[in-house]
């Protein structure tokens, strides 16, 4: 069992590094709780192969610590540590039986009776619905068998306290995918084992994960549930890539009235006003998601005069393009709400206007 914590860890794949630019991985604090399940997500290059690969061991980092339980793992090899990795492409041995591929990781520790072996190989194959296969040759089976055969290898272990996913369901064919995830999700309400899954699909993270750590430019930028990412973004990228189609931003002009955008005070709450205006800084951002701005008709005194300039039809839900000042401002309805055909507004809805400077969020402090 084990609980990863990353300490001021950076890494950078020059020898001279000279600025943030040229680190995979900038300076970040991170603990993944024993057992949990979690998603690492983000665009690709932003570090995720790096980070996975600094926790088995595979690179070892240029700065910080990898802690195990609090033990430092920096200088143990990838074998000594306990983790299993499992890639986008499947890892196994193609002339050998399903079966042999599950009992070598046992095999090659040593220390087991073939009886032993016997019995937790039939457990896993059975979680993982091979139990038909094990006599068959690896080279025949499907792309997602061979997967799960890959994961198999990592969960007959039992000193095995966690497994990192690599984009493990790329090869495999799309109406498979879900199979394969509702049976990761198993395996981990099965095993009490940390699981780090990483993908650049948010659909992928938030089915199977209870918590998404979402990298950008070699940061982690928020860690919080499926939920919290997109009710609350930290971050403006949070925003930009959680949801379908993201976040609305525009940006305000911050005056003695306070936030401005096209001619009117967009209302914010005094104690976020306060540390905008005490931030110094002028780069502000307003943003809300099209789930959450509502579309009507005249604009009234806390809406918003906006000109529809495109709808389209999503099946269940409508998307809207208003015409908000100088930008585009995204509202999804639902397929039955009429759109205005001339005058239109839209409000934003307290809770769910978020503001931002320095692309972080900035909040009222809670009670
Ligand atoms: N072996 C390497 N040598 C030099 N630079 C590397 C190496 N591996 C990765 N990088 C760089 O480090 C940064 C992070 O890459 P990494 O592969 O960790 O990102 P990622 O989020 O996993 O991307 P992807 O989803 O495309 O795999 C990128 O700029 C990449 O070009």
């Amino acid at each position: 069992m084990a609980e990863i914590t990353l300490k001021t860890l950076a890494h950078s794949y020059s020898k001279n590094p000279s600025g943030p630019e040229d680190y995979a991985i900038r300076k970040m604090e991170h603990v993944w709780a024993q057992g949990g399940a979690y998603a690492l997500l983000g665009p690709s290059g932003c570090g995720k192969s790096t980070l996975l690969n600094i926790i088995s061991g595979l690179v070892t980092p240029s700065e910080g610590d990898v802690l195990f339980d609090g033990k430092r793992m920096n200088e143990l090899p990838p074998e000594k540590r306990n983790i299993a990795q499992v890639f986008q492409f499947p890892v196994i041995y193609d002339t050998m039986t399903v079966y042999d591929n599950l009992a070598f990781p046992l095999r090659n520790q040593g220390g087991f009776s073939e009886e032993q072996i016997r019995t937790k190989v039939h457990e896993v194959a059975d979680v993982l619905e091979l139990s038909g296969e094990l006599s068959r040759k690896a080279k025949g089976l499907s792309a997602d068998q061979k997967q799960k055969v890959s994961m198999g290898r990592g969960l007959v272990r039992e000193d095995v306290t966690a497994i990192l996913f690599d984009e493990p369901l790329t090869v495999i064919d799309p109406q498979l995918k879900w199979r394969l995830r509702r049976k990761l999700k198993q395996i981990h309400e099965r095993f009490d084992i940390t699981m780090v899954y990483v993908t650049h699909d948010q659909l992928e993270a938030s089915t199977f994960a209870d918590k998404i750590a979402l990298m950008y430019e070699g940061q982690i930028v928020q860690f919080g549930t499926p939920q919290e990412l997109f009710e609350r973004p930290a971050h403006t990228f949070v925003g930009y890539f959680i949801g379908s189609p993201g976040m609305n931003f525009f940006e305000p002009r911050l005056t003695d009235e306070g936030l401005m955008f096209n001619g009117k005070v967009i209302p914010v709450s005094d104690q976020v006003l306060a540390k905008v205006r005490s931030s110094g800084s002028d780069n502000i951002k307003l943003g809300i998601r099209p789930e959450f701005v509502t579309l009507g008709a005249e604009a009234t005194d806390q809406r918003y005069e906006v000109t529809v300039t495109g709808v389209e039809d999503l099946g269940t839900y409508r998307l809207v393009d208003v015409e908000f000042g100088a930008v585009t401002v995204k509202v999804r309805i639902p397929e039955d709400q009429p759109v205005p055909s001339d005058a239109a507004s839209i409000g934003f809805p307290e809770p769910w206007l978020k503001v931002y400077v320095d692309e972080r969020l900035v909040e009222a402090d809670h009670e």
